[in-house]
């Protein structure tokens, strides 16, 4: 019988061998790339004597045509009751409108990590010489930064008012015409972020954290964020990490702990990539930075996410891409990223068998030289499929 997915008072997951989980079909590419990774999903925990029983969930524009609301109270719960869920891509407007709803989802459920890994796997094409050197875990700030969305529009009362405000009491001067927003950066965001980064360090032998900021312009906000970096490392890590001040470049057998301006990462993530290993940077900087990263490892259609927070249990995996609406409805695109999130919320469910069984029959697909049309276009003698097609092909591998 199916059952909730529960955590002990000591933070340790308890999975049943038929867990309910949570799952949001997405707009625009989700309708394509939803069913064609959950096929695989199921298939790899039946092949291991398991089974999910998937419980959907409205957001969006499934959710707004079939309740009025874009994202309904209920929605919120059931992820808070069956801690771990899994979601397509949903729109968010450009310049007005409603805020995201996935930063909503982040924020209602205080998912303080966004977890990117950035690897290559074997046959997919790239634009670089050296992909098998990519090998990183963006760690991206979830809750704050500019994402907390306080903006006030050019023009209202509003902002009318603060830079009447931040000029009497601060001295800054403003332009009348300007939209303001607010970037909050605190102490507890970037410690219980970094904190994260270094754990997973510390549990996969990983060599280096870098803590990415822009904190030569930016003192209080990214500056800060790499200053409480380095005294984090000092406070709670000392016994196995070291901050590179603190030893000079040479941590010994410990995790070393350096930091990058985000401007300059963005270069030298391209031409270095063996100097980046698990990264730990503000919201912002990983939005960029996990974008432009997968486009070293084929493409925004392999880029999985997960949004966690380590402390309650709660997690929700979901691509790094949006919804691709040109491609909408089409069974054209790479259903890669939702699989490949699918494969992370394996993982992190201690599934590791039916997590490596799905990445062998990717990797055997990606060499049969069966693709969707995003690596179709980059390589010499593929033969495109749709997504479905796709789907059932690693289904055949597994
Ligand atoms: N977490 C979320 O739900 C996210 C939602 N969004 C939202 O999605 C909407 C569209 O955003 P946009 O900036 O266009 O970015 P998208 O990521 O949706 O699409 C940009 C381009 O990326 C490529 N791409 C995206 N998905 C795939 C895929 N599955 N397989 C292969 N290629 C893919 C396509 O490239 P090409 O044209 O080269 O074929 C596509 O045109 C916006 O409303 C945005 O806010 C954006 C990011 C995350
Ligand atoms: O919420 C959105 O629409 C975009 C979010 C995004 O780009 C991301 O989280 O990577
Ligand atoms: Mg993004």
């Amino acid at each position: 019988m199916a059952e909730k997915i529960t955590m002990s008072p000591d933070g340790v997951l308890t999975v049943p061998d038929e867990p309910i989980i949570p799952f949001i079909e997405g707009d625009g590419t989700g309708v394509d790339i939803w069913p064609a990774a959950k096929l695989v999903l199921d298939a790899a925990a039946n092949k291991h004597g398991r089974r999910i029983e998937w419980k959907e969930v409205l957001a969006g524009e499934k959710a707004f045509n079939e309740t009025g609301n874009w994202l309904p109270n209920e929605t919120i719960e059931i992820f808070k009751e069956y801690l771990i869920g899994i979601k397509g891509p949903l729109t968010t407007p450009i310049g007005g409108g409603f805020r995201s709803l996935n930063v909503a989802l982040r924020q209602l459920l205080d998912l303080y990590v966004c977890l990117r890994p950035v690897r290559w796997f074997q046959g997919v094409p790239s634009p670089v010489k050296r992909p098998d050197l990519v090998d990183m875990v963006i760690f991206r700030e979830n809750t704050e930064d500019i994402y907390a969305g306080l903006e006030v529009q050019e023009g209202t009362p509003e902002a009318k008012r603060l830079i009447e405000l931040l000029h009497d009491e601060f001295g800054w001067e403003i332009r009348a015409d300007s939209g303001i927003g607010v970037k909050p950066v605190s102490i507890t965001g970037s410690k219980r972020l970094i904190r994260a980064a270094i754990n997973y360090a510390r549990e996969r032998n990983r060599k280096s954290v870098t803590l990415v900021h822009k904190g030569n312009i930016q003192k209080f906000t990214e500056g800060a964020f790499r200053q409480w970096g380095y005294e984090l490392v000092r406070e709670e890590f000392a016994d196995v990490a070291v901050g590179w001040d603190d030893c000079g470049g040479k941590p010994g057998d410990k995790i070393l702990v350096k930091d990058v301006i985000a401007d300059i990462t963005l270069q030298q993530v391209l031409t270095r990539p063996d100097e980046f290993d698990v990264i730990a940077t503000t919201n912002l900087n990983g939005d960029y930075l996990s974008d432009a990263l997968a486009a070293q490892v084929g493409g925004i259609g392999i880029a999985p996410g997960a949004n966690i927070n380590y402390v309650t249990g709660h997690g929700i995996f979901e691509a790094t891409h949006g919804t691709a609406p040109k491609y909408a409805g089409q069974d054209k695109v790479n259903p890669g990223s939702v699989l490949l999130s699918g494969v992370l919320m394996f993982e992190h469910l201690g599934w590791r068998d039916a997590a490596d069984d799905i990445v062998r029959a990717l990797e055997a697909t990606i060499a049969d030289k069966i693709v969707t049309y995003d690596f179709a276009r980059q390589m010499e003698g593929a033969t495109e499929v749709k997504t479905s097609e796709f789907a059932a092909a690693i289904v055949d591998r597994l």
